[in-house]
């Protein structure tokens, strides 16, 4: 018998292998193709010029998301949004693949949608045309991003070719500090070690916080693991899982569902296993976070202050902190807190789950947005606005003065209506700062859910450590319970 320990990463893997060749990749099976307007429409033309057709629409869910408008529905203004949703709409028609479309209450943001479906389980390989699909290695899955030339590969045999990718520890060191929370890690991660510190591997996190965490709060952190360069980023199944897994649509039933749990805690790595590479991050030291320059790498602690481009060592990175502050608008030594913002964006598969609007809800609850703010909330997806709806959080923003959207990728990305003007400063709860990516010009901080809610009332970033929040009126309720 082999002695060989095993990582959760390798586990999947060797489970997942149809053929392997000695010098070439292996070919792996695909247990969940997710798909979206954007990445699909070549790959549907390929497979129509081949006359193939889609091996196994059964594995293979669509849905709308990047170009979807999040107000005024069911119009669509864009021409070339429109033609996206349309095609998308034809192709699923025609190859029979099941669509989450602006009719379906189960529209919304591929991966926020895959998890609350229960689509997504441990132990499963899922792809998608889309480089975030790292969010459901929160599962325990091997979930990674692929091309559209590979999007019709996977739609044709189900099946894909890759090369085995090396793998990285990023253990995450003792508990998490008050006012910080999942998204803080994963920017702290990124700003300790920069936006290639993972390239080309699968990422697994480890450490005791990780219990503690919900599976949005692991989603969060999976879901940015791609910023730091990674494929995929897994994150071992336990209970926390399973109880959030048990009884979605999509799930194994009931009677099966004990038999599964068996395999997926096999799944986890072995003790005494190694990874390629290893990284750590003490929790004792995190702050909460704000990107100020033009990638998920370069963030600060909200106590710090804009970098001083003088004080970085070689002269690349001396030339690349000065032309982000250029961008950015902001000069060296500000205050981190005292930058003004005159957007704020709650939304995305970053941030966009009912966990994280409850987060921002509770610090926003009592107040009302600054005067020069402009904000707006926007759902993961229709389960997540009406769950919102049903506990009364859009009544909480609306009343704070924010827009209460519709569910899709919004203002993560300049795709649809939701856009910066030139110049305008976003505080984001997505997870690309990238020049640009909010609209030309745009500036955008990235931040936690909890901090993009107090810049949007304070106008400017805050401590969020420190606030002020005003009593809820679920706390109302117990404090009355308590008094009887
Ligand atoms: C449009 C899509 C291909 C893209 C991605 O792959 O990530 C988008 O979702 C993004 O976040 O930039
Ligand atoms: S919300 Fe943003 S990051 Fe996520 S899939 Fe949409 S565009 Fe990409």
């Amino acid at each position: 018998m082999s002695t060989h320990k095993k990582t959760m990463f390798e586990k999947i893997w060797e489970q997942h292998i149809v053929h392997e060749e000695p010098g070439k990749p292996s070919l792996l099976y695909i247990d969940l193709h997710l798909i979206h307007e954007v990445t699909s429409p070549q790959a549907f033309e390929g497979l129509r010029l081949a006359g193939r057709s889609v091996r196994r629409p059964d594995l293979t869910f669509a849905t709308m998301d990047h170009n979807v408008p999040t107000q005024n529905l069911p119009e669509v203004k864009d021409p070339i949004s429109a033609k996206q949703m349309s095609t998308l709409s034809a192709n699923c028609k025609e190859f029979k693949i099941p669509l989450f479309d602006l009719n379906h209450p189960n529209q919304g943001i591929v991966h926020v949608i895959g998890p609350e479906l229960g689509l997504t389980w441990p132990g499963k390989t899922i792809v998608c045309g889309d480089s975030h699909t790292s969010t459901h290695g929160a599962f325990g899955a091997l979930a990674f991003g692929i091309g559209t030339s590979e999007v019709e590969h996977v739609l044709a045999t189900q099946c894909l070719p890759q090369s085995k990718p090396k793998t990285m520890e990023v253990h995450l060191k003792g508990a998490l500090p008050p006012g910080t929370g999942a998204k803080d890690i994963i920017l702290g991660v990124i700003a300790k070690y920069g936006t290639d510190f993972a390239t080309g591997t699968v990422i697994e996190y480890t450490g005791d916080i990780l219990k503690e965490l919900s599976m949005e709060e692991r989603m969060t952190i999976c879901n940015m693991s791609i910023e730091g360069g990674a494929r995929a980023g897994l994150i071992a199944p336990d209970e926390t899982t399973y109880s959030y897994l048990k009884g979605r649509a999509h799930a194994p039933k009931a009677d099966e569902f004990d038999q599964y749990v068996e395999r997926w805690d096999a799944l986890k790595t072995d003790p005494g296993a190694s990874y390629d590479f290893r990284v750590e991050l003490d929790l004792a030291e995190l702050e909460p976070q704000v990107t100020w320059g033009t990638s998920p790498g370069m963030g600060a602690n909200i106590s710090s202050n804009v970098p001083n481009p003088a004080d970085f060592e070689t002269a690349t990175d001396k030339k690349t902190v000065q032309l982000a502050l250029d961008y950015m608008g902001l000069s060296a030594g500000t205050r981190i807190s005292d930058i003004k913002i005159d957007r704020v964006f709650i939304g995305s598969c970053t941030n966009g789950r009912l966990e994280d609007l409850r987060a921002a809800a509770k610090v926003v609850n009592g107040y009302s947005i600054a005067d020069h703010v402009h904000a707006m909330v926007v759902p993961g997806s229709r389960t997540v606005k009406a769950q919102a709806e049903e506990e009364g959080l859009d009544k909480i923003f609306t009343a704070a003065g924010f827009e209460w959207r519709d569910a899709g990728c919004s203002m993560c990305l300049a795709m649809n209506d939701d856009i910066l003007q030139p110049g305008e400063r976003c505080a984001s709860t997505s997870n690309r700062n990238f020049e640009g990516r909010q609209g030309k010009g745009g500036r955008t901080h990235l931040v936690s859910p909890m901090m993009a809610a107090a810049a949007a009332i304070s106008g400017h970033f805050v401590d969020v450590r420190k606030w002020d929040f005003k009593s809820q009126p679920s706390d109302q309720a117990t404090a009355q319970k308590e008094a009887l």
